[in-house]
């Protein structure tokens, strides 16, 4: 049977599934791997962890599907982005733990670069906001922190790769040193309108281009992962960042379509085509894929805390057992009863910016309950969307027909309707909710031909549910005004 793998490289867990060639699961496997918080702030993964766990559930993935390594046509990877790993090129060894996009150490050195104006240069060059969450100034700390680092990456000895480029350089044994387009934009190196590494930005950083992996295609054969690695020779044929890979999965391939992931943080992505539509709303622009050298951008709004605030609700507060239950307490008010909650735990990420906001529960009353407070959390779930969709069409790249939803916390209906009603645009869930796998082994299923072409994706995307709005404009704004008071009260908080 002919089959694509899929890796799913996530932030808290590696999984891999096979699909056969009409898009149905034949196997999946999932491993969780350790998350490390050596200091406030600060989040690092064991690299050679993610690889192990990786490897190893690609190889139970193929075991369950019931085939041959060497009935797999086409490897297709997404991972987690930004994540930051420098290796030695003649060992694979990580000489750092891998700094984790969600790790904010280097903050303060991206207030010294605003200080001194270089923020709108970085915005016009790689469309991205200047923020801790991109790899460049994690790479400039590995290699100002890391004893001996700067002098070995400059005498051609270190390899700098996102989780891609790691998973590639191991799985090709060392062959191949390469990235797609579309993580390469997450750096805040890449030139997005060139499409090639800034060197004015490397020497803004002091990074050796050496260190920097090839950009090659998100759609294509660029190598082959080893025999002795995965049990035959395989194709790697798809590559893109987890959120571009869930667009792709999400079949939207047409200008206007966007998708929302609902996970530990929360990603909307619209794609913009051709054009890469700067943002004067702080949204990021980015690179979806690239396929035959011409780059499809995309949008894009991140939520630094989504499903992760249902997750504290569960484990610090004891207010639910399981991530689930929030359904049906928050079902069991009507509304939150003016209780607000700005989840702005690490900061706020698009349209605020603000690494200084905090998490902020407003307008408590003696009669307030769980059960408030609950609803409270998913209203800002979907309230935070809200303002990216906002923020999407004040420039000029809307208006949303509707939201595509996956993600963990997209099974929360009652979530999904809160979202259609304060968006005011109908939210539709696929039966497919692995989409970053899906779209992950779509990448590598054009990448080998055994799909023709988009209108395949497309095909293989079917509709579960839909939610349609249903609350009236006036009440949608008052809700919407008042979030907006919360957020402004949750600003600049942890600033001295
Ligand atoms: N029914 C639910 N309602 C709200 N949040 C949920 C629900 N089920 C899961 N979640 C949240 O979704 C997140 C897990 O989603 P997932 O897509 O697996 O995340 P990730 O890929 O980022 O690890 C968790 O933060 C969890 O709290
Ligand atoms: O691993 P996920 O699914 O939480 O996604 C993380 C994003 O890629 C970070 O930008």
């Amino acid at each position: 049977m002919t089959c694509l793998l899929a890796l799913d490289q996530g932030t808290t867990s590696s999984r891999a599934m096979v699909f056969d060639t009409d898009g149905r699961v034949r196997g999946a496997s999932q491993r969780e791997f350790r998350q490390h918080y050596p200091q406030p702030g600060w989040v690092e993964h064991d690299a050679h962890e993610i690889l192990t766990t990786q490897l190893d559930c690609a190889r139970a993935a193929i075991a369950e599907a019931g085939v041959a390594p060497s009935d797999v046509v086409g490897l297709g990877i997404a991972n987690q982005r930004e994540t930051t790993i420098v290796w030695e090129r003649a060992t694979g060894r990580a000489i750092a733990p891998a700094i984790v996009w969600q790790d904010r150490r280097t903050a303060p050195d991206c207030d010294r670069l605003r200080a001194v104006g270089q923020a709108e240069a970085i915005r016009r060059s790689t469309g991205l906001e200047l923020d801790a969450y991109f790899s460049a100034t994690k790479l400039a700390w590995i290699l100002r922190e890391v004893p001996g680092a700067r002098e070995r990456a400059r005498r051609g000895e270190l390899a700098f790769g996102t989780v891609d480029a790691w998973l590639i350089w191991h799985l090709s044994g060392g062959a191949l040193h390469a990235t797609d387009a579309g993580n390469a934009s997450r750096t805040m190196l890449y030139d997005i309108h060139r499409g090639q590494w800034d060197d004015d930005l490397l020497a803004l950083f002091d990074i050796p281009r050496s260190m920097l992996p090839t950009v090659v295609d998100s759609i294509g054969v660029c190598g082959h992962a080893q025999r002795d690695v995965l049990g035959a020779s395989i194709p790697i044929a798809g590559i893109g960042g987890d959120q571009q890979a869930a667009t792709f999965g999400q079949a939207c391939l047409a200008p206007g379509m966007a998708k929302q992931t609902y996970g530990t943080g929360c990603f909307l992505l619209m794609n913009t085509g051709e054009r890469a539509v700067e943002s004067a709303n702080r949204l990021l622009t980015t690179i979806g894929w690239r396929q035959r050298g011409a780059s499809t951008y995309a949008l894009e709004g991140s939520i630094f805390v989504g499903g992760a605030l249902v997750q504290w609700l569960r484990d610090e507060l004891g207010l639910v057992r399981r991530s689930e239950d929030i359904e049906a307490l928050a079902a069991s008010v009507p509304d939150s009863a003016g209780v607000v909650l700005v989840p702005a735990f690490t900061g706020l990420g698009a349209p605020w910016w603000d690494a200084y906001a905090r998490g902020t529960l407003l307008g408590l009353t003696r009669g307030t309950t769980r059960a408030h407070i609950a609803r409270a959390a998913l209203e800002a779930i979907a309230l935070q969307t809200v303002d990216l969709v906002t923020a999407m069409d004040a420039d000029g790249a809307g208006p949303l027909r509707e939201l595509r939803v996956d993600g963990g916390a997209a099974a929360n209906n009652l979530l999904m309707q809160m979202q259609a009603d304060l968006l005011g645009v109908p939210v539709v869930r696929p039966e497919m909710l692995e989409t970053t796998a899906f779209g992950a082994a779509c990448l590598a299923a054009l990448g080998v031909g055994v799909w023709a072409d988009e209108a395949t994706v497309a095909s293989h995307w079917r509709e579960a549910a839909r939610f349609q709005p249903r609350m009236s404009r006036d009440r949608r704004e008052a809700v919407i005004a008042r979030w907006h008071r919360g957020v402004e009260r949750a600003r600049d908080w942890a600033q001295e």
